[in-house]
């Protein structure tokens, strides 16, 4: 069931600035929802439009089958965990996360085994009378949350909330927050605009750019079928070659035809060939399906990371268990399934064209 619709949203800032056109998404309750995206790409005005902090100029904001366009924050069923957490820091854990009962005038005997539980479900039992001041950046992070879910909101908004934690500190966060997330079976929508996080974490990703979704689906789906250049460079590292369709299942690019598993386009219509580095494997170059030359090698501990011209003169960039010497020729295999092809240099027109007809698919399959 959607428990969050947006319609049609578009804001405009007071000094004329445009920040999201035409945004439409739905939420499911019980998933985690990832807003993707480079710095100004909109995800912050979206989460602020949801949690009405922000009022969008049109457009509406639909939850639990209700228009609440013009509701007031603090009724919606909607908790913030923001960027610095906004914790208090003259109140002790306890107090931070009793803060909204107490607002809400709930007797001390309701609120105190309710903050137990929260700050159990964040692992901070006994932790209810430390200073804030005393707590590593990962426990504030989760005294920020304890203080979101103890109100048992429907839909729990992060906005970049892992991005003031170190690299190590944010992985295990990122496990925590999936785990919590499963738990407690409530809504996430977490902002981030590290695609690996929205790739670790989420059921769902809605890729944004330059106030428009780009695409949304699955992790898997994002990764192996980019819908445009755009998310397929974002969204990890990518060959991307142009190339031109022969017939179905047919391509031409580094001046040799292979066999492909897309269909639908038109013979000589000009592409984008995108081909994952992972998915290429170093082979004999006469076992390959093009030859290169190693041009330079890094070992990155798990798996070699490896850059190769073709004799076409292009640039391949390949993942791969095996290393090589460099200036060898070098054979270069991937399957047809491993070839993405994309319409080349789109109008804007044609992409909405395309990603309007894209989501009615995706609709169509409900
Ligand atoms: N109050 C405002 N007035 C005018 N422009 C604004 C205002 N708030 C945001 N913007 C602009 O709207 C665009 C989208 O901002 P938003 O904060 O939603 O982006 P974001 O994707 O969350 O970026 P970041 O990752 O840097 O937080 C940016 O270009 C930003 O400068």
């Amino acid at each position: 069931m959607d428990i969050i619709q947006l319609k049609h949203i578009n804001k405009r800032y007071d000094d004329g600035f445009i920040a999201l056109k035409d945004i439409n998404l739905k939420i499911e309750s019980g998933k985690f929802y990832s807003l993707l995206g480079p710095s100004g790409s909109g995800k912050s005005t979206i989460l602020r439009i949801i949690a009405g902090f922000t009022q969008p100029t049109e457009g509406e904001v639909w939850f639990d089958g209700k228009n609440i366009t013009d509701l007031d924050p603090a009724k919606r069923q909607i908790n913030t965990v923001f960027q610095n957490y906004a914790l208090f820091p003259h109140l002790n854990v306890f107090e931070n996360v009793a803060f909204g009962l107490k607002i809400k005038k709930l007797p001390l005997s309701q609120i105190k085994p309710k903050v137990k539980d929260a700050l159990h479900m964040v692992r901070l039992d006994g932790y209810a009378n430390r200073e804030i001041s005393e707590l590593s950046g990962g426990q504030q992070q989760r005294v920020a949350i304890a203080r979101a879910i103890v109100n048992e909101p429907k839909v729990l908004l992060l906005d970049e909330s892992l991005s003031a934690l170190d690299k190590r500190l944010r992985k295990e966060m990122q496990f925590e927050l999936r785990a919590i997330q499963k738990k407690l079976g409530i809504t996430f929508i977490f902002v981030t605009h590290d695609q690996e996080e929205a790739l670790s974490m989420s059921d769902e990703i809605f890729v944004l750019n330059d106030g428009k979704i780009q695409q949304n689906g699955s992790p898997v789906d994002i990764y192996d079928e980019p819908i445009n250049d755009f998310v397929a460079r974002f969204i990890g590292e990518s060959n991307l070659l142009p190339g031109r369709m022969i017939q179905d299942y047919e391509v031409e690019f580094a001046n040799h035809h292979f066999q492909c598993a897309d269909a639908g386009m038109k013979a000589n219509e000009k592409v984008e060939v995108v081909i994952r580095p992972e998915d290429l494997d170093i082979v004999a170059p006469e076992k390959g399906k093009l030859v290169a030359t190693a041009q330079t090698q890094l070992f990155l501990g798990d798996h070699f990371e490896i850059k190769a011209i073709d004799t076409d003169e292009n640039e391949w960039l390949i993942h791969s268990t095996n290393g090589c010497q460099l200036n060898e020729r070098i054979g270069l295999y991937f399957d047809p399934e491993d070839i993405h092809v994309m319409r080349q240099h789109e109008s804007q027109a044609d992409f909405d064209a395309r990603l309007e007809s894209y989501e009615g698919e995706e609709s169509n399959d409900e």
